[in-house]
């Protein structure tokens, strides 16, 4: 599904409307037939008494849009009051007019407001559960909140109601999901016809709660391909890693990981785990002299292990033969200091093949110092930072990236031709040719010490599985593949965690249950409709 902001969307409008003579109107009609029927079947149905539905009406087409809704509702039997929140002004768009008098002709109870004291005392009187259509401010919302729509929301927020927010909850900015002093907290948001960055971003996901799309008609063409779009089945695709029953280990790879200094070799054994969990063929750990017996007291029997030289100029170890490997993942647990940035620059530098850079191995290194090395390197290089390690690694705060996660992204993709996977609640996955895709699966319970190292393992055991012959084709040259791949490591760890939440709760599930539910993923994965 393709994401957009505003000026995308206003884009397909003007096409639709000026090119394939689709309406304004239209577009409204459409989301008051298809609100309400989503609100009618998924919500309403649920349950077990429905009392007045409530309609919070500002002055754009957003309002336009909930009071088609909640005629629709009323058409079908169901009673709405509407709160005309800015009734004595001039600023309300026509459409908003049109729609406020339709819904008066449908029966929609109309309460004009004069002062917030009335919307407040309805709220405070209303003692049934009730569920509230959030039509104030859509992607027309310009930062400041009033105080009266301040005290609005917050009435709103502090209520128990379900609450609906058409388009994008009220007081959220559609482009970068900012918001000011408060915002209306959605249980559901109803996307009309794309969902907009701002769901996904910051405040705006924390806001929106489930979004659903609601398609209202605009031509395919129109709202088909974009540069951003939401990772889901469809772009996982089944086609990575066909798997061949008279292959051999060879055949599927072997991947190398490079970290675990003294105290932090969990984090290796981990990523190791999970190189192992997605089918290929070999693994090996290698880790600093220290840190060795540390790590092979507690590795699984299945991988092998190996020594990270104490300096990148000593060729006595994994440097030396790192033609044996087919993908490397250095990073996890490595330790912050020189030696391991010369140990990240040297394996950048030697070795022809896909590289995942995760965690202590971003940190050594840094933008404008490392762009030129990363930006020529001939094989695939691909990040995996957090929120703190992307910002560091740019030279910006994390506020500034959360606050345009996107572009940062885009920026950094570009100087480093680098694939990168910014990770946390939301993930940004931002790949050379342009394209971004939305991770979007909010699970508190993978904020847990080693998911990320979990994801890192995942991503260099699915490269390693080159179905290209290395020396004629290169390595990855047919970058969907590449592509492919990533997306399928980054869905393949958020199902496998959505599925170890399920079976032992967000409290209990740590990164091991991660790589244990990897197996019953790929299963679902091979289902559609995982998100
Ligand atoms: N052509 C259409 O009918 C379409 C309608 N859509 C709907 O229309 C919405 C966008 O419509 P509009 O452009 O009219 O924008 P809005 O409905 O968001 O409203 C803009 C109005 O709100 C006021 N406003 C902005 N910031 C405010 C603030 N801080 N406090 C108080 N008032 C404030 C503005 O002065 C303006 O009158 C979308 O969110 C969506 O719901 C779009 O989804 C797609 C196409
Ligand atoms: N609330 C959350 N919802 C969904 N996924 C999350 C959440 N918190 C963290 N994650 C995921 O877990 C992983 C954490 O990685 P990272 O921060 O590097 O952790 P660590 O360093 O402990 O391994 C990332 O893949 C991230 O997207
Ligand atoms: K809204």
């Amino acid at each position: 599904m393709r994401v957009v902001d505003i000026n995308e969307m206003k884009e397909i409008e003007k096409v639709a409307i000026e090119e394939y003579g689709f309406t304004e109107s239209l577009i409204i009609e459409n989301v008051g037939t298809r609100g309400a029927d989503f609100i009618e079947d998924s919500i309403l149905e649920e349950l077990d008494y429905v009392g007045e539905i409530v309609l919070l009406v500002g002055r754009g087409n957003n309002a336009a849009d909930g009071l088609a809704i909640s005629r629709n509702l009323v058409n079908r039997g169901h009673r709405v009051r509407a709160f005309i929140l800015f009734p004595d002004d001039d600023q309300s768009s026509e459409e908003q007019q049109k729609q406020v008098h339709l819904a008066k002709s449908y029966g929609v109870r109309i309460n004009e407001v004069k002062n917030i004291n009335q919307v407040q005392s309805y709220f405070e009187e209303t003692q049934d559960s009730y569920v509230v259509i959030d039509a104030v401010l859509g992607t027309g919302f310009k930062l400041p909140l009033s105080q009266y729509l301040f005290e609005l929301f917050n009435c709103v927020n502090n209520s128990k109601s379900i609450t609906i927010a058409v388009d994008i909850p009220s007081g959220i900015t559609a482009n970068i999901g900012a918001k000011s002093s408060v915002a209306i907290s959605a249980d559901f948001t109803l996307a009309i016809g794309l969902p907009k960055t701002g769901h996904y971003i910051d405040e705006g996901a924390r806001h929106s709660g489930q979004v659903l799309t609601l398609d209202v008609g605009f031509p395919k063409a129109l709202i088909s391909g974009g540069d951003k779009a939401l990772l889901t089945s469809d772009v996982i695709g089944h086609t990575f890693g066909a798997r061949n029953k008279f292959a051999h280990k060879n055949t599927f790879g072997h991947t190398l990981v490079v970290g675990g200094s003294p105290g932090l070799t969990g984090a290796c054994i981990m990523a190791s785990n999970g190189a192992l969990k997605v089918g290929t063929g070999l693994v090996t750990a290698a880790t600093w002299k220290e840190s060795y017996y540390e790590l092979t007291g507690r590795s699984l029997p299945e991988v092998m292990t190996g020594l990270i030289p104490s300096s990148a100029k000593d060729k006595e170890s994994i440097i030396n033969e790192l033609d044996r490997y087919d993908a490397v993942v250095i990073g996890p647990g490595l330790g912050v200091n020189e030696t391991s940035r010369d140990i990240v620059i040297e394996l950048l530098s030697q070795f022809a093949g896909p590289v995942v850079v995760d965690a202590d191995a971003i940190k050594v290194l840094d933008l404008s110092k490392d762009s030129e090395l990363l930006h020529t390197r001939k094989y695939p290089t691909i990040f995996t930072p957090h929120m703190g390690e992307f910002a560091k690694f740019t030279g910006a705060s994390v506020d500034e990236v959360l606050q345009r996660p996107i572009d940062y992204l885009k920026e950094v993709v570009d100087r480093t031709n680098s694939c990168f996977i910014m990770k946390g609640p939301c993930s940004f996955l931002g790949f050379p040719n342009g394209n971004v895709f939305i991770n979007y699966y909010p699970n508190d319970g993978m904020a847990t010490g080693g998911s990320g190292d979990v994801l890192a393992g995942i991503l260099g055991g699915l490269l390693a599985q080159n179905p290209l012959d290395r020396n004629q084709s290169g390595i990855f040259m047919d970058k969907t593949m590449l592509y492919q791949a990533i997306c399928l490591g980054v869905g393949a760890h958020t199902v496998a965690g959505k599925i170890a939440a399920k079976k032992y709760g967000v409290r209990a599930m740590t990164a091991t249950s991660i790589i244990e539910h990897l197996s019953d993923a790929f299963q679902e994965l091979n289902e559609d409709d995982i998100y």
